[in-house]
């Protein structure tokens, strides 16, 4: 059987990245240049899946137009809920690489069944599918447990979850035994309400989760790489040196190459897991829009990755 893996984005968007000199708060700009791509979370999971060889198909809510769009190549089957895409905006500058982004919240979901229609065609493919990655902002008028609910459901059905959510959903969603949550520090810390700014600190935050039943954490830490906390240990991956370029999708890139080593189904290696997710995402980052690698960078970076095994907190630190 093909690998094949499911991503979910809710509330997608497209990607807009406007390229300027320097950015100045309060003056008017010449831009450089502006690209534009279908994106959203999942759907960047997806394309950077397909980069990796893996067969990926989207699904999540979308206008029409969206949905039919060539530029998408990718298997999609969006339930149409919503009147218009929203566009979330980098705006990127030449002079030392520095990204600000300005995130539109979109449109509400117009179509009362929305919801129900999802929910089906999800389940309607867990028997076919190895991975399921549901990631990103809701729409208005989508209840914050639509993740959790998601995931529960595919676990069930023994196939691998990521979500990689925010917020309440991101609260309902630790509470999915088996779920893996791929937060970056802000989100850990509104998740657990400790300032995790230490590999060891990252480790003793998401380790009450772990002993709850969620599968992994592996918090995002920006140009500091990442941690992974399992049941099985706790490990911190860094880069000799940070990347300058787009970070923009390197977290979905970071979802990805998790998705991808567990969709395989053998007992996962979470080092290496790790290893290959900084090095993926670090190839993200030399790409200019988001939703794209650096394949040759990504085998490249890959031996450069520090691995450290962190010591286990003692409970006392955890339940603090
Ligand atoms: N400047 C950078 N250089 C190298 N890797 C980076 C850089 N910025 C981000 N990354 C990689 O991308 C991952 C995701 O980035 P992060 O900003 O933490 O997540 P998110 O975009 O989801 O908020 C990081 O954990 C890291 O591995
Ligand atoms: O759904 P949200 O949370 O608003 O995020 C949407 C945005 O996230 C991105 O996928 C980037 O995400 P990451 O930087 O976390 O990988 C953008 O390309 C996208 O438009």
């Amino acid at each position: 059987m093909v690998d094949v893996i499911l991503t979910v984005t809710m509330n997608p968007a497209y990607d807009m990245t406007y390229r300027v000199e320097r950015f100045e708060r309060g003056q008017a700009h010449r831009v450089r240049s502006v690209e534009q791509r279908i994106g959203g979370k999942g759907i960047n999971v997806t394309r950077v899946l397909n980069q990796l060889g893996k067969y990926a198909r989207a699904t999540g809510f979308s206008d029409h137009a969206f949905a039919a769009a060539a530029e998408l190549e990718m298997p999609v089957d969006f339930v149409h809920a919503l009147p218009w895409v929203r566009r979330t905006v980098v705006i990127s500058e030449s002079e030392d690489g520095t990204a600000t982004a300005l995130w539109e919240p979109g449109a509400r979901v117009s179509n009362p069944h929305a919801v129900e229609q999802l929910a089906v065609r999800v389940s309607g493919l867990l028997p076919d599918i190895n991975g399921l990655v549901i990631s990103g902002s809701l729409p208005g008028g989508v209840s914050p447990g639509l993740p959790a609910e998601l995931a529960r459901a595919a676990i069930a059905a023994n196939v691998p979850t990521i979500c990689d959510v925010d917020g309440e959903s991101l609260r309902l969603a630790a509470q999915v035994p088996g779920v893996i949550l791929m937060p970056n520090t802000e989100e850990l810390e509104r998740l657990t309400g400790r300032v995790p700014l230490t590999p060891d600190e990252v480790a003793t935050a998401a380790r009450p989760l772990i002993d709850r039943g969620v599968r992994a954490i592996i918090a995002t830490r920006g140009a500091d790489g990442m941690v992974a906390v399992t049941s099985t240990g706790a490990w911190s991956a860094t880069l000799p040196e940070p990347m300058s370029g787009n970070p923009t999708g390197a977290g979905d890139s970071a979802a990805a190459a998790v998705i991808s080593a567990l969709s395989e189904r053998t007992e996962p290696d979470w080092p290496a897991i790790l290893i290959d997710a900084v090095a993926t995402s670090a190839a993200a980052v030399l790409i200019p829009v988001a939703g794209e690698i650096d394949r040759c960078a990504r085998t490249r970076i890959a031996p450069t990755v520090v691995i450290e095994k962190l010591a286990e907190p003692s409970t006392q630190d955890s339940a603090k």
